[in-house]
């Protein structure tokens, strides 16, 4: 009825017919037609903060760079799509080991805010984490999809401070209602393993709901964040998975509906590949030698299509600055592209896309029961560090989640 309402009067308004999608999508990413103001009254539910709680950085490096204060800047909306959100829940994946490390360090400042830069002239102090799941406390003046009170989830780009916090700053496309059906500590777990899984199989490898069916999809890395969603997301659209992953994994693997499972430990895989059929669809989570010898094992000539989320984009912005970076890029993805396009497949790169739309269909996959949070441990607020020394060690069994409403 809330949503119904205001799409009447903004219809009535625009005088243009927008379909109910479209329509909800234009009122998400703020493209009001009434003119927005760009700041807000913080309201009462908000005005008793001025600090909050964060785990931050102020320089990279290993472990001991983590730092808990009680003294993080309270978060402020900067334009009227945005939202701040009080966290219950977040969860960590390899990115912010590496940021931590300082990776992306240059491209990820040449998207974060100028102002703040020149004015402490670095990007410190950073908060990492890039999930969240929790209550809407304060809406920005073009929000009208979203309202305080709301229970929402998403995965916050790199570029913005992260969720190892009391609160964060959020834009109204970046966010989805959370699943009723999931605690917060069960929703943390998926927002950026599932953007990133949606964007290498949906956006980047065109597969959907209607042309996935009998098709032959090989994972790497099957046992991971990425993979244990993406096997879930191609088995909700009717495909065949066959999951690389250590044998103590393979049980995990299977619950989760792979067909075959390969144990890349016991022995050489391209052996235990050629056994097997070819491939429609290949996602990489692992990169490396992979990358070398696996598209062999797609179909040839028939639209197969290898998909890597391993590249070195940041990392040759990192070493060869921004300029040289960038171009050297763009040299190496059109290399491979040509080259792989001679042999008759596809070859692609895909990244972690934020997406508040890409989000409610992954929640009506969980609503549904066809996708299921894996939450391999929770770690207390006091424990972040512990939990980047977890994942640190690799050997991932789907997620680690923080509790971060639970102080202790
Ligand atoms: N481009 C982008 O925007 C994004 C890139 N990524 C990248 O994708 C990769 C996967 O991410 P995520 O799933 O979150 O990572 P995780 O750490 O959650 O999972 C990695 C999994 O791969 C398994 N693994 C390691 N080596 C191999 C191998 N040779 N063959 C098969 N499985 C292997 C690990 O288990 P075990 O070692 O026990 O086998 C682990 O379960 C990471 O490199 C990450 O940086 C992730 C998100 C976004």
């Amino acid at each position: 009825m809330y949503l119904k309402m205001h799409l009447l009067s903004r219809r009535a308004y625009s005088g243009l017919l927008f379909s109910q999608g479209s329509m909800a999508t234009c009122l998400r990413r703020g493209k009001s037609l009434i003119k927005p103001r760009l700041c807000r009254n913080i309201s009462l539910s908000c005005q008793r903060y001025t600090v909050m709680t964060s785990w931050i950085i102020e320089r990279y490096g290993r472990n001991d760079v983590l730092r808990f204060t009680n003294n993080m800047m309270f978060p402020v909306i900067h334009f009227p799509n945005e939202v701040i959100i009080k966290v219950h829940a977040a969860s960590l994946n390899p990115i912010d080991v590496n940021m931590r490390n300082g990776y992306g360090a240059a491209a990820l400042n040449m998207k974060r805010d100028p102002l703040k830069l020149k004015s402490t002239g670095n990007e410190f102090p950073l908060t990492l984490g890039r999930d969240v799941s929790g209550v809407i406390m304060e809406c920005g003046l073009n929000v009208s999809y979203f309202k305080p009170g709301d229970e929402v989830w998403a995965a916050i780009p790199p570029w913005k401070q992260g969720t190892i916090s009391e609160f964060v700053v959020a834009s109204g496309n970046e966010i989805s209602h959370k699943p009723k059906c999931l605690s917060h500590m069960e929703a943390a777990s998926l927002p950026y393993v599932g953007l990133t899984a949606w964007s290498a199989m949906n956006q980047i490898g065109g597969l959907n709901q209607d042309n996935c069916s009998g098709k032959r999809i090989l994972i790497f890395g099957a046992s991971g964040g990425v993979g244990t969603f993406a096997i879930q997301l191609m088995k909700a659209w009717g495909g065949h998975v066959t999951a690389v992953c250590s044998q103590d994994a393979s049980t995990l693997v299977k619950k989760l509906g792979a067909d075959d499972v390969i144990d890349y430990k016991s022995g050489d895989v391209a052996e235990q590949l050629k056994m097997l059929p070819l491939f429609d669809f290949i996602l990489d989570n692992v990169g490396g030698p992979t990358e070398k010898w696996s598209p062999d094992f797609l179909k040839k000539w028939s639209g197969a299509t290898y998909v890597t989320l391993v590249t070195p984009f940041l990392l040759n912005v990192d070493r060869l600055g921004v300029a040289d970076g960038m171009l050297q890029t763009g040299v190496t993805i059109g290399t491979k592209t040509v080259k792989h396009l001679c042999k008759g497949i596809h070859y692609r790169w895909a990244f972690f896309t934020p997406s508040g739309q890409s989000l409610d269909e992954i929640a009506k996959l969980v609503e549904s029961g066809k996708i299921h949070p894996v939450v391999e441990q929770v770690f207390s607020f006091s424990e972040v560090p512990k939990a980047f020394l977890k994942l640190e060690g690799g050997r991932a069994r789907g997620k680690t989640v923080i509790n971060v409403i639970n102080k202790k």
